[in-house]
């Protein structure tokens, strides 16, 4: 029988050459110096179950990644295991504490013992595990030192009583590098839900299939969701103004802002050289962005809102994922924060949908035409339900035009790394936005 011990080293020596080949590692753009064990935890002894944190040493980077690891299966990843997996959820159901790791339910919150998991396999950052039709428990990869934004603001969510976000079940936390730190999150497994992505590029699709129509004549027009979805978005910042309150941004505030935005342009500069022809550009309309004209409210923020984000149950819209933006650092992704970024990211992620179709065929007119008249469609559309529904404090983001303009192209240089990093061939999608929306050529 392997010790713990045994596996752990087998495991961290092969960690190097593994990381590299996982969807949700957030380092595949650099080169894997060395990987050491942070912290591991015997969660059963048989079948051999171990929580294992690693620290990823890439360059100047060093970044602590979670995993649960056994020696019964052919690799040693045990997320993709229907009992291993159930071990985990057995354990939050009882309230245990082992070595630290402490598995709880949330106040009021019975889950039963004995359930098996299956793997999601959408593309994602973490990997979520569903247990029957009722809950899912998502295993974070990248940890973020201290409680995970995804966890504190769908409690707090939750406390006021907003419809729009799956109830939390339960968590998983410990101490990590002398913080408490989130692991794991339960919530509620909503089995009816279909993405808004996979809805959104169906609807497009449709759209291409019929020559002569435009958006508004096909079948699977999507304007009235996404006008439901804007309305579904201004509750859920309702709710969190309401929940963990608001503040009128001031100057300095917005001065910061600015900032951040030249600085991640820098950043990618640094290895997106293709982003150079727009950097003059970029720079006018961050810059614009002090001339927004009213006051400007912040406050807890998704931070990383997209068509991926939003479920359609048959009761509605529903947000999921406020873990912000994976690769940003906590104190960025706590801090209060415009809700127009989230507008903004949902704006970029219609033009997304619109436009990925012409990945393979950049040069074909007639899609690009079509593609574009999908977008300005469903985005006028979100935005207008936004607007109808949204709090006094933060008003219609058509009022706001440069600020909001100037958080899409941030969000674009910012998906400009992403897909740098994750996805090269998708490159093209936020550079050629970033074309149209700067007029600098296509
Ligand atoms: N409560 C839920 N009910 C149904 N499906 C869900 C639920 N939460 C997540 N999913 C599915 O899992 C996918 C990944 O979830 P997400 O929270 O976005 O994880 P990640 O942080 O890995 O991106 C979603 O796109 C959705 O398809
Ligand atoms: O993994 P997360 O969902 O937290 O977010 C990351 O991955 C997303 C891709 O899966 C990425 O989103 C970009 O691609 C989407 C289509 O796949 C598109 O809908 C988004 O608008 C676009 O930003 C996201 O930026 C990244 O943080």
């Amino acid at each position: 029988m392997t010790q713990p011990q045994e596996l752990v080293d087998k495991v961290v020596a092969e960690l190097t050459g593994w990381l590299p080949a996982q969807r949700w590692f957030g380092g595949k753009d650099r080169p894997v110096d060395a990987v050491r064990p942070l912290r591991s935890t015997v969660l059963s002894h048989d079948p051999l179950l171990v929580h294992l944190v690693v620290e990823v040493e890439q360059a100047d980077r060093l970044d602590p990644y979670q995993l649960v690891v056994s020696d019964r299966l052919e690799g040693f990843e045990a997320t993709g295991d229907a009992e291993l997996t159930g071990l985990l959820l057995d354990r939050i159901a009882r309230g245990d504490t082992v070595e630290g790791l402490e598995f709880r339910t949330e106040p009021g919150v019975e889950v039963p013992e004995g359930l098996r998991g299956r793997p999601i396999t959408s593309e994602q950052s973490n990997t979520s595990v569903v247990f029957g039709s009722q809950c899912i428990l998502k295993f974070f990869r990248k940890l973020t030192l201290g409680e995970n934004p995804d966890l504190v603001l769908q409690r707090a969510l939750h406390e006021v009583g907003c419809e729009h976000i799956a109830r939390p079940l339960g968590s998983i936390s410990g101490e990590l590098k002398g913080e408490r730190t989130t692991f794991g999150m339960l919530q509620q497994f909503l089995p009816d839900a279909v993405d808004g992505w996979a809805m959104a590029t169906t609807s497009v699709r449709d759209l291409m299939a019929e020559g002569d129509l435009h958006p508004n004549e096909v079948g699977g027009d999507f304007a009235g969701e996404a006008s439901r979805l804007g309305a579904a978005v201004a509750r859920v910042h309702a709710d969190l103004e309401r929940a963990l309150g608001a503040q009128v941004a001031d100057a300095d505030d917005i001065e910061r802002s600015v900032r951040a935005m030249h600085a991640r342009l820098d950043l990618v500069l640094g290895s997106v050289p293709e982003l150079e022809q727009y950097a003059p550009a970029l720079r006018e309309a961050f810059d614009q962005a002090r001339d927004t004209p009213g006051a400007i409210a912040i406050q807890h923020i998704h931070g990383d809102l997209h068509l991926g984000q939003v479920l359609r149950t048959v009761h509605g819209w529903l947000v999921i994922d406020f873990e912000g933006e994976p690769g940003a650092p906590l104190a960025e992704r706590t801090a209060l924060r415009s809700p127009l970024r989230d507008v903004a990211g949902m704006l970029r992620s219609f033009d997304y949908a619109a436009h990925q179709l012409l990945v393979g065929q950049p040069e074909d007119e007639q899609l690009a035409r079509r593609a574009l008249e999908w977008s300005r469609r469903n985005r006028a559309a979100f935005t207008e339900g936004y607007a109808e529904s949204s709090a006094a404090a933060v008003g219609d983001p058509r009022e706001r035009g440069p600020l909001l303009r100037a958080f899409e192209l941030d969000k674009a240089v910012y998906e400009v790394a992403y897909e740098h990093a994750n996805r090269p061939e998708w490159l093209t999608v936020p550079l050629s936005s970033i074309a149209r929306i700067t007029g600098e050529g296509a």
